[in-house]
């Protein structure tokens, strides 16, 4: 990608989503010359808890729309490149990097001085604390190795059929002429999706009862996490490494169905072992020998399920979220799925993730002091890598707030500069699977979906645990499927 200049922003919205396309971010402007002074998105001001909650409250809902304002009017002074804030309640200092240079010096500097952060996240005390999203060092070394294979190359195609027949499924239950929420549908695709490569199930239908009851109570989990008073729960459990209050009631109904789930499959000894990624879990061995305990396994089970489906189902809502507001570019999108103009889908999918990052911020502790552009940071801060931002940069993408397929056409995409599955040894490891899974459904759906077009706002983003998800589920109504 090519690095160009122009006017300064204007981005004169109240919210960043609704940009008109011609807008600039402002983000990528050259700084003036001086010496680099942080600059404060969150001053140390506001101590009193209760303001502090306030921020956190702010910046878990409206994100996009805080790191957007802070990021326009620190662009071009020094050290402007990156946002420092401290949040009460929250992770403590932290720094927002935008900068492809920072964010390479980050994603490639050693794990004892850079470890993922995510056992801070809102997702840890959900999926716990010793699966390969949350552990680090040698441990999520060994996790990850034991995982990998099962989702590359030889593995993913082998879940083609899979995909095919759960995205039929999916198509066979759209009600025609309706306002459907494309996220529902597609998270029904890709749970399927999931569950089969996790639990080796060839259909639902053939799931035990104990497999059914979990999947219910996943979906209930799923459905409660979009509620306000969830998301406030995810504040207050900002400040705990094990669940409390409604989110540790609410798990504890999803526990005890994995767990029988487990203990039903250890019954069944040999007979239970199948080609699915739980048989894998079941037979590992430690390097002394020892199994996996049920708590190992039910935490990389959450972790596979959840980081697995909700993540694709609404990169599918978002993107035609999108189309289905860019007419040409969704005739565009049409016509080259019915001629399988494979560069085309993909170049597509790469914009979806541009505009719309559905995982908008990956997060690393500085365990030492890292220069970006001049300033000091660390030790002991969170370094957040803003993938919106990053995605929106005006020396990158020429008119970011468009949605423009085609400026991917015949480009090498930089890992640094497009990063919707974050990057270094931390990367998404169902990337591939997520893709294969993207390229069918989306494919699938432009080839045998006539959806109606509109003129309706953008959808808001909601934020929902570590995602940045459709406010309304991608709503959509299909004029015919074939
Ligand atoms: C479009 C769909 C998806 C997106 C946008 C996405 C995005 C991400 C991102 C941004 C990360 C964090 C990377 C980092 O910290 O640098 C991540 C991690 C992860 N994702 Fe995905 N993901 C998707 C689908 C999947 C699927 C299908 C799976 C299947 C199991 C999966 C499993 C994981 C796991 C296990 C991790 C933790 C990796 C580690 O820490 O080593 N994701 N994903």
């Amino acid at each position: 990608m090519t690095r160009t200049m122009t006017a300064p922003p204007t981005l004169a919205v109240p919210h960043w989503h609704l940009a008109p396309p011609g807008a600039r971010s402002g983000i990528g402007e050259a700084a003036d010359d001086g010496p680099a002074a942080p600059v404060a998105l969150v001053s140390g001001r506001r101590l009193r808890p209760l303001g502090a909650y306030s921020d956190s409250l702010r910046f878990v809902t409206h994100q996009g729309d805080t790191l957007f304002a802070a990021a326009a009017r620190s662009a071009g002074t020094p050290g402007g490149d990156a946002l420092h804030f401290d949040l009460a309640g929250g992770p403590g200092p932290a720094v927002v990097l935008f900068d492809p240079a920072h964010i390479k010096t980050l994603m490639t500097a050693d794990e004892s001085v850079a470890p993922s952060a995510t056992h801070q996240s809102p997702l840890a005390p959900i999926v716990g604390r010793q699966s390969v999203l949350t552990s680090i060092g040698e441990r999520h070394k060994q996790q990850r190795a034991l995982l990998l294979p099962r989702f590359h190359g030889r593995s993913v195609a082998n879940y083609q059929a899979g995909i095919e027949r759960a995205t039929e499924d999916g198509l066979a239950a759209w009600p025609v002429g309706k306002p459907v929420a494309l996220a529902d549908i597609a998270q029904r695709i890709t749970l399927d999706v999931i569950m089969s490569a996790v639990f080796g199930l060839p259909h639902p239908d053939e799931a035990s009862d104990a497999e059914r009851r979990m999947r219910k109570e996943i979906l209930r989990l799923l459905r409660l996490s979009t509620t306000p008073v969830a998301t406030l729960s995810q504040v207050v459990n900002m400040r705990y490494e094990d669940p409390v209050g409604l989110l540790k009631l609410i798990l504890s109904r999803v526990d005890r169905t994995i767990y029988r789930v487990l203990s039903e499959r250890r019954a069944q000894g040999e007979a239970g072992l199948r080609d699915d990624i739980l048989s894998l879990l079941l037979s590992a061995r430690d390097t002394e020998g020892n199994p996996l305990s049920d708590t190992e396994i039910r935490d990389e089970l959450m972790t596979l399920v959840l980081a697995g489906h909700e993540t694709t189902a609404n990169t599918v809502a978002w993107t035609f979220e999108r189309l289905t507001r860019h007419p040409g570019v969704y005739r565009t999108a049409r016509r080259a799925a019915a001629n399988d103009d494979e560069a085309y889908l993909e170049a597509l999918l790469n914009e979806s993730m541009r505009v719309r990052p559905v995982v908008p911020i990956v997060a690393r502790e500085l365990l030492a002091p890292f220069d970006f552009s001049g300033s000091t940071v660390g030790p002991d801060v969170i370094a957040l890598v803003s993938i919106l931002l990053l995605h929106h940069r005006d020396d990158l993408y020429p008119d970011p707030f468009a949605f423009a397929p085609e400026r991917f056409l015949g480009v090498r995409v930089n890992p640094y500069e497009l990063m919707p599955f974050g990057g270094g040894i931390r990367r998404c490891l169902g990337a591939p699977l997520a893709m294969a899974e993207l390229r069918t459904v989306v494919g699938t759906i432009l080839r045998r979906v006539e959806l109606r077009t509109h003129e309706s706002p953008a959808e808001k983003p909601r934020h929902r645990n570590v995602t940045m998800i459709p406010g309304r589920g991608g709503v959509v109504i299909a004029d015919s499927i074939t």
